[in-house]
């Protein structure tokens, strides 16, 4: 689906067109007109120059002369097999059923021959008249009487006599036939008459022809069904086409001005009951917000249900995938494959139970799965097994949502974060004609020094509220998450989260604020929808609770949400669906792959994988410790930890009361089982909570810090 293009082209000409709520970088060109509607011409404004400069804008906004589907063959093309494929499948379907539909004909003459027969009798008899008669009659006035008797007769001799002069020849003429001819004429002249009378005894409820019903063939746009259905919805008054409704790719595009006052993105919030009213299936129908005024909409509807069309991921039987490079992600309601390049970047994926997220997260990992230089570090904290066929080529696994998993998911948070240390300080010291683009990681720089490991590192964290909120590890998580979310891209480092709960709690503010690629699935209310895909996108009508998750067997619009990855760029994608049993074989692919090219790493190598030496707060709080004293405040503590490292603790010094402040580091400190107490500190302030250095874990090596 071409949906809007609102995005600075390269050559710095910014043309918008909006089609259908998605952002695309040019405007469709496969349009074919079908459907003969109501065209205002587009409104000449007073202000837009001289006759000339008005006729010239009208010129540029015109039509081609030539409709667009003459010009390009593949589109004739297209809409020619498209045309014959389904009549002729109309056409066996109907044929299949002829014999049925003949002997339902031969049932029915019964019922039709009586029916003409009565007809007849009542013309000829002039029954229409019987209540007047009967009236008059009642009422007992004989002028009357006789007048309706003189007309009645008037009226029903003639018939009587055309009747006998047509049906008598009529009958010999038949009887004749049928003695003379030969059988098969008379059959087929018998057959006949049985086929008419059984025309003429049709149920209106039980229709003779079986319907062609088909949810995928959806009967043509037509603009008295949308401003029926906009009524519907409660969107009344004057509803102006902008252009011919056209076919657009696999669908029917509308776009119209809604009566003065009414907002586009209404549509949007009512895209199941605008669905309803024009009786389509909700995925065929996408209003989108358009580009000239607010109340501008774009409607595109698809040709056949979406769900009908099964789309097989391009690399489910066989090549590979390079993280470098773009892969096959998804596709857009018009059937255009969504590439993913995810390289320099990171991902955040939210959405309602249902919505898809697992599903297109597994899209991502057997992408860096089939990239076999690709480190796959993956976390699946629902604990459903769902990524399970990715798990023999993964360099760490972690499947579940106990707090083992918690904390296991925070340690390699930590490794990501001491890998990314390791890799800043290589880049940096390289030579500048091996980052010409800038001190970053690149294929280039990983082939050519390959002892360096600087191979690409996927690290999935499925349900990653999971450990955000878990009650030990959650805040220190948080603060390591937004680090890394920050910096890791650069060097090679893609961190992809998904939550069921995007809220302030579930996703620190640091992760929602800097993630680049974000897909948001089925959700509901402008805030969570705001949390996955930034500040602003509900007000410019990228919506995702125009999705519904999957009910029941029925997957609605699970797996479909909006992809973003700039503030300018919004497309509606469908991921790709891979279940269970072929994702396994695309994993034993990655596996041979992998196991060929001599890149198993990690636990899929067979070797353990070792805890990673990291910073904690007691860590911190020895290298602040003042030399020499036994017991320090903890409001003088967290003074001097602001001071040391101020990125994480420099937002307690919010906090003016040296109490709160006490309570913010005794709650740090508890995970530690670090406890703290009422103490008198003569040369210092008298009474208050403070730490003893007994109390603190013996002190470690710190993980290297280039900060
Ligand atoms: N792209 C898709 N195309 C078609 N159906 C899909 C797609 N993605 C998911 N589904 C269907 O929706 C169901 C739910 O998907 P999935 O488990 O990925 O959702 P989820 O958001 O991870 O749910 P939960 O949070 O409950 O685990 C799947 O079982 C599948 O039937």
């Amino acid at each position: 689906m071409a949906l809007l293009s609102h995005r600075p082209e390269e050559s710095g000409e910014v043309e918008r067109k909006v089609f259908d709520g998605e952002i695309v970088d040019e405007a469709p060109t496969d349009t074919v007109r079908v459907d003969e509607v109501r065209v205002d011409a587009p409104e000449v404004l007073d202000d837009t120059g001289s006759w000339v400069a008005r006729r010239r804008a009208l010129l540029a906004d015109a039509p081609p002369i030539i409709p667009p589907y003459l010009r390009t063959r593949e589109q004739l093309e297209e809409t020619a097999r498209w045309a014959v494929a389904y009549y002729a499948h109309v056409g066996a379907f109907h044929a299949t059923r002829s014999p049925f539909y003949m002997l339902r004909l031969m049932a029915r003459s019964p019922r039709g021959a009586g029916r003409l027969i009565g007809r007849w009798v009542a013309w000829v008899a002039d029954a229409q008249a019987a209540p007047v008669h009967a009236k008059v009659a009642a009422s007992g006035d004989v002028q009357a009487w006789l007048v309706l008797s003189r007309e009645h007769s008037r009226r029903v001799k003639p018939r009587r006599i055309t009747s006998a002069v047509v049906a008598v020849p009529v009958a010999l003429a038949m009887l004749t036939a049928v003695l003379v001819m030969p059988a098969w004429v008379s059959g087929l002249g018998v057959w006949l008459l049985l086929c008419l009378l059984g025309l003429a005894g049709g149920d209106p409820d039980r229709p003779l022809i079986a319907r062609y019903v088909a949810a995928q063939l959806q009967r043509p746009l037509a603009s008295p069904e949308i401003e029926a259905a906009l009524e519907a919805i409660g969107i009344k008054g004057k509803v102006d086409f902008v252009e011919q409704i056209a076919v657009d790719g696999p669908g029917w595009r509308a776009e119209l001005d809604l009566p003065p006052g009414v907002l586009a993105e209404r549509l949007l919030d009512k895209r199941k009951e605008l669905a309803g009213a024009m009786r389509r299936p909700l995925q065929c129908v996408w209003p989108s917000v358009g580009s000239e005024h607010p109340s501008r909409a774009v409607l595109w509807v698809a040709k056949r249900d979406p769900r009908t069309i099964k789309r097989a991921w391009p690399l489910l039987a066989d090549g590979q995938a390079d993280m470098y490079a773009a892969f096959p992600f998804g596709v857009t309601p018009r059937g255009e494959t969504v590439p993913l390049t995810l390289i320099g970047t990171n991902v955040l994926i939210g959405g309602v139970m249902g919505s898809g997220k697992t599903s297109a997260v597994l899209v991502i990992a057997l992408a860096g799965a089939l990239d076999p230089t690709c480190q796959l570090w993956l976390f699946e904290l629902k604990g459903s097994g769902d990524m399970e066929s990715v798990q023999p080529v993964a360099h760490r696994y972690v499947q579940g949502d106990d707090d083992e998993h918690c904390h296991a998911a925070l340690d390699a948070m930590y490794a990501l974060e001491a890998e990314l240390k390791r890799r800043k300080k290589i880049v940096a010291a390289l030579p500048v004609e091996d980052v010409p683009t800038g001190r970053k990681v690149t294929r280039a720089l990983a082939d050519k020094y390959p002892h360096l490991d600087l191979d690409p590192i996927l690290a999935i964290f499925d349900e990653v509220h999971t450990v955000f909120e878990h009650p030990e590890v959650g805040k220190e998580a948080a603060e390591v998450a937004g680090r890394l979310i920050r910096k890791a891209r650069a060097y090679g480092i893609i961190l992809v989260l998904t939550t069921q709960k995007p809220d302030g709690d579930s996703i620190p503010k640091m992760v929602s604020d800097n993630a680049i690629v974000r897909f948001c699935l089925a959700i509901t209310g402008h805030i969570a929808n705001d949390l996955v895909l930034g500040t602003g996108m509900y007000k410019r009508g990228i919506r995702a609770n125009i999705f519904e998750p999957a009910e029941g067997d029925d997957p609605k619009d699970s797996g479909t949400g909006w992809l973003t990855r700039s503030a300018t760029s919004a497309k509606i994608v469908r991921a790709y669906f891979i279940g269970q049993a072929d994702a396994r074989a695309v994993g034993r692919r990655a596996l041979a792959l992998r196991t060929a090219a001599g890149t198993l790493t990690g636990e899929a190598a067979g070797r353990t994988v070792e805890p990673v030496v990291r910073e904690t707060i007691a860590d911190h709080l020895h290298a602040v410790w003042p030399e020499g004293a036994d017991r320090v405040h903890s409001h003088r503590l967290v003074e001097a930890l602001a001071a040391y490292r101020p990125e994480l603790y420099a937002p307690w010094l919010e906090e003016d009361d040296p109490a709160a402040r006490s309570t913010t580091l005794a709650a740090a400190l508890k995970p530690h089982r670090i406890p703290t107490h009422q103490l008198t500190i003569r040369d210092c302030c008298g009474g208050a909570k403070g730490v003893r250095h007994q109390d603190l874990p013996p002190a470690k090596t710190p993980a290297d810090d280039d900060e």
